[in-house]
């Protein structure tokens, strides 16, 4: 078991830190109080560590995503990401007091509870198909619930436009939740894949354990995938599941692909049956209209692929969340398996290392993952959501205003000839940079500094020309 402690929370502008909430692999996230409009914000930041120019890129390739996708009620929402003054790039996300992951071992879930967030679940993964996107990380850990308590879906750091991995791409994914043809290294991922990764949540959601973990048995990374191999989905030992939601489980963790339900919204609707037959109130999948994702999903042939693997311990108790600043307890970690460039026919050799070298391998997943993702940013924006856009000409900002308020500089610009889904790129003096939607940005600089910016639009993953940098003097605070 590999821990640590969290790294130091990083100066923001217009952020103040708050909180520790929790580690991940590569990254903390911090309860921050934004300024304006004020409210408390998760942020999640990059270890220093990791930090390169591919791991920047994977980074804000995941920002992209969610911030593109996460209009969905289903899907976490990410306010803005940056680059702060210490280099290590964040995302500003919406703060979610718990997580499906922190509690599912320890309490088991109601069937009904289940059946609702296996639904909302799949509404989210099922308009990220239609939007030519797959998560690839489903997993209970990876849903977060808001202060409302419904449960998101968050994580999208090694998400891949439908088709477009490499075969030859290495890949970090968690084996507890993935199906056969992945842990064997056939494929990158599909729809299919997906469906095995949701049936596999909400049976980990009501087994209180993940399907194949045996209780008290042997459950090393490569006694996990032969098990998964085989795809003999062990009992639930549930009396109050009915037999109909373990079919529905049973089919959509079958061994061939194709025996799946077909897509996301098919296992939400197989679900939505089992809620009909128990009388309880049905819960609606939150589809996007097709306006909203321009490509769908449509090739199938494109879910054959290979990959290395992340590979999570299913035994593992769940992170350490939410401590505060004094209470910064080592982090449990997982463990790692990683299979090295596999041919588009490869199958595991063993795959399995120790932990002493998760660390680098970490980075080396990471990494690795960035080029599939940056071009998938790219792609995403460019293809999938909001389409070409005519003439590619993008606007550049020619009018910003800057004025000090209470010592903080403020700078404003209209944002007149941009449209759905630009974003602002600002780079400031004091060395972050930081993409948001709104055209305000705030910095509380050194008294008596001056303080400049630039701003460029981000369009369809293309950035434009910045514009003519904005300056503004800080009163020196003397008087
Ligand atoms: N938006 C959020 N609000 C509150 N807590 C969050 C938020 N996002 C993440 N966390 C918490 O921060 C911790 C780290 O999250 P992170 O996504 O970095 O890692 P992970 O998903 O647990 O691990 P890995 O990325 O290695 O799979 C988790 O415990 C998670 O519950």
């Amino acid at each position: 078991m590999n821990s640590r402690l969290p790294s130091a929370p990083p100066v923001l502008p217009g952020f103040t830190f708050s909180a520790i909430l929790g580690s991940g692999g590569f990254a903390d996230v911090f309860l921050y109080e934004q300024d304006a409009p004020r409210r408390q914000v998760a942020v999640k930041v990059m270890l220093s560590g990791y930090a390169d120019k591919a791991a920047r890129d994977v980074f804000r390739a995941e920002a992209d995503l969610m911030a593109q996708l996460s209009t969905h009620p289903a899907i976490l929402t990410v306010h803005q990401s940056g680059v702060s003054a210490d280099g290590r790039p964040y995302l500003v996300m919406e703060m979610c007091p718990t997580s499906v992951g922190d509690r599912y071992r320890d309490h088991p879930l109601s069937v009904a509870d289940v059946l609702r967030i296996g639904i909302k679940i799949a509404g989210a993964a099922e308009s990220a198909h239609r939007a030519g996107v797959l998560h690839r990380d489903i997993k209970p850990s990876n849903i977060l619930q808001t202060v409302y308590g419904n449960p998101v879906l968050s994580d999208f750091g090694i998400a891949a436009v439908i088709g477009t991995v490499a075969p030859d791409s290495n890949v970090g994914l968690s084996v507890p939740w993935s199906a056969p043809e992945i842990v064997s290294g056939v494929s990158t991922g599909g729809i299919s894949s997906e469906v095995w990764s949701l049936g596999a949540t909400v049976y980990s959601l009501l087994a209180g354990r993940s399907p194949f973990e045996q209780p008290g048995g042997e459950n090393s990374p490569a006694d996990l995938m032969t098990r998964i191999a085989r795809a003999k989905l062990p009992p639930l030992g549930r009396p109050d599941v009915p037999e109909r939601l373990h079919d529905v489980l049973r089919r959509a963790m079958s061994r061939r692909p194709e025996a799946r339900q077909s897509s996301a919204l098919e296992f939400a609707r197989e679900l939505q049956m089992v809620e009909a037959e128990l009388g309880i109130a049905q819960t609606h999948p939150d589809i996007a209209i097709d306006g909203w994702a321009r490509a769908a999903v449509s090739d199938p042939a494109d879910r054959t692929r290979a990959n290395a693997i992340r590979q999570v311990d299913p035994g593992r108790r769940p992170r350490k969340t939410r401590t505060s600043p004094s209470d910064v307890a080592p982090v449990e970690d997982a463990r790692t398996v990683v299979r090295e460039s596999l041919g588009s026919r490869g199958r595991s050799t063993t795959g399995v290392r120790d932990d002493q070298r998760r660390g680098s391998r970490r980075r080396t997943a990471v990494i690795a993952v960035s080029a599939a993702v940056v071009v998938l940013a790219a792609a995403v924006a460019t293809v999938v959501l909001t389409g070409d856009r005519g003439d590619g000409t993008i606007p550049v900002v020619s009018d910003i205003a800057a004025t000090v308020e209470d010592g903080t500089a403020v700078f404003s610009w209209t944002s007149a000839d941009t449209v759905d889904g630009d974003n602002f790129v600002i780079m400031s003096s004091d060395g972050n940079e930081s993409t948001q939607r709104t055209s305000e940005y705030r910095i509380d600089g050194t008294p008596g500094d001056s303080v400049c910016i630039t701003v460029a639009v981000r369009r369809s993953g293309r950035l434009g020309e910045p514009s003519a940098e904005k300056c503004v003097q800080l009163p020196d605070g003397s008087g």
